[in-house]
């Protein structure tokens, strides 16, 4: 039985990456409106997509805020008086994840301005659905780099930076005053823990054609967070880095309406039972069973479904929501419908490539 209270919002220090548009844009707006405290830092490659997304949240805010200074976003990397600093709740960043060095100096940069992350949730990634001939190498190493290399760099930084903010966080904690109200004091009174939500895709319990640039990343990151969660059992962790994974199926955002032009209609046909869901809708989602304290995340039924077929050796118990149902529900699955579909899917990708091979006959009669 899971309890509420695992995913709390208030005195958080947020770290979002992919933060200008999409999801993290969406986990955004929801830290800024729904606390008074926490403090959140968006990430991405781009400087001017983060200004126009802080500056649209502090305009659009719902909640009376505490008197802004000025509506100027603050960059962290430049210098601000305590006052304009310690009055705000939402800064930016431009840093490319999939970049060690990159990552490096972003911890750096939080450790010098005491934002130490208590929530790290790593938007980053993307796919361009193609047949995979005809993807380019570009396309091929940014698919890596997006949806693999950004999960690396990320979790072996803070891995390797976890001692360092652990001191720091405690030093803060001792030179801040018990009345102090920044939340970073107030989460600085405890001893310092981060929860790292990675996001994988239902496509990571089964990758099927047009997401050749995409899915193989988001199994090998299911793979690495298994390796992980084991890791952390070490005592150097002490338990004071969670570690969840998102499993979302579709959702409106600007990236699924970008990778909608190059999908190829045999790609929608089989992933027409995930409907694309609004971006709000599946942030909600999210937040509601990591609060129920599930670190094995899915956003929709069908999610659910492909998880449970594809439990086995990599599930660590109890991490994802009717656990035990799952485990009798994909092991009849795997016996009585998984054969059956695969028969159908192999019939349904012949059908598609007849019909496009006779378009291209078609087409190649009237030239
Ligand atoms: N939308 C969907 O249907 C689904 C999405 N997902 C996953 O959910 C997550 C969020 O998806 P979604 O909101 O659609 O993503 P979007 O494509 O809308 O946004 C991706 C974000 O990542 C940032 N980004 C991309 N590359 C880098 C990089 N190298 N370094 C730093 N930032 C980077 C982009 O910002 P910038 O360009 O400024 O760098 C952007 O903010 C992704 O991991 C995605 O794979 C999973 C299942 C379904
Ligand atoms: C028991 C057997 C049942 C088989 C049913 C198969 C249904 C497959 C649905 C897969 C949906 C994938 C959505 C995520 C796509 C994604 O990650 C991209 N949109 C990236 O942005």
């Amino acid at each position: 039985m899971k309890f509420s209270g695992h995913f709390p919002l208030e005195d958080q220090v947020v770290l979002i990456t992919g933060g200008s548009q999409g999801l993290g844009k969406q986990f955004a707006y929801k830290y800024f409106n729904e606390t008074e405290r926490t403090k959140i830092i968006l990430v991405s490659r781009s400087d001017n997509k983060l200004y126009n997304v802080v500056r649209d949240i502090e305009s659009n805010q719902t909640k009376p805020q505490a008197e802004i200074n000025n509506n100027e976003p603050i960059c962290l990397l430049n210098e601000y008086p305590d006052d304009l600093f310690l009055n705000r709740r939402i800064f930016y960043l431009p840093c490319d994840l999939s970049d060690f060095k990159e990552v490096d100096k972003l911890f750096g940069t939080l450790l010098e301005h005491r934002l130490y992350p208590t929530v790290i949730l790593n938007c980053v990634g993307g796919s361009i659905p193609k047949h995979f001939k005809d993807l380019t190498p570009e396309e091929l190493e940014l698919g890596i780099d997006q949806n693999y290399k950004s999960v690396l760099t990320l979790s072996h930084t803070l891995l390797n930076k976890f001692n360092q903010l652990s001191n720091s966080h405690k030093s803060f904690s001792n030179s801040t005053s018990s009345s102090s109200t920044t939340t970073v004091a107030k989460t600085a009174e405890v001893t310092y823990k981060c929860h790292l939500v990675l996001f994988s895709s239902e496509v990571c319990f089964f990758p099927f054609i047009g997401y050749s640039q995409y899915a193989p990343l988001k199994v090998a990151m299911k793979s690495l967070i298994n390796i992980l969660r084991q890791e952390l059992c070490s005592s150097e962790y002490n338990d004071n880095i969670k570690l969840s994974c998102v499993y979302p199926g579709n959702f409106k955002s600007e990236g699924f309406e970008l990778e909608e032009l190059t999908k190829p209609k045999i790609t929608k046909i089989i992933e027409g039972p995930s409907y694309p869901i609004s971006c709000i809708e599946c942030c909600n989602k999210i937040v509601y069973w990591l609060d129920m304290g599930y670190n094995d995340v899915t956003t929709d039924f069908i999610g659910w479904v492909l998880m449970s077929v594809d439990m086995g050796l990599n599930k660590n118990n109890n991490k994802s929501f009717l656990y035990w149902l799952q485990l009798l529900i994909g092991g009849l699955a795997n016996l009585l419908i998984v054969p059956i579909y695969m028969i159908i899917c192999q019939w349904q990708i012949k059908s598609y490539f007849k019909e496009s091979n006779k378009n291209g006959d078609d087409r190649q009669k009237q030239e």
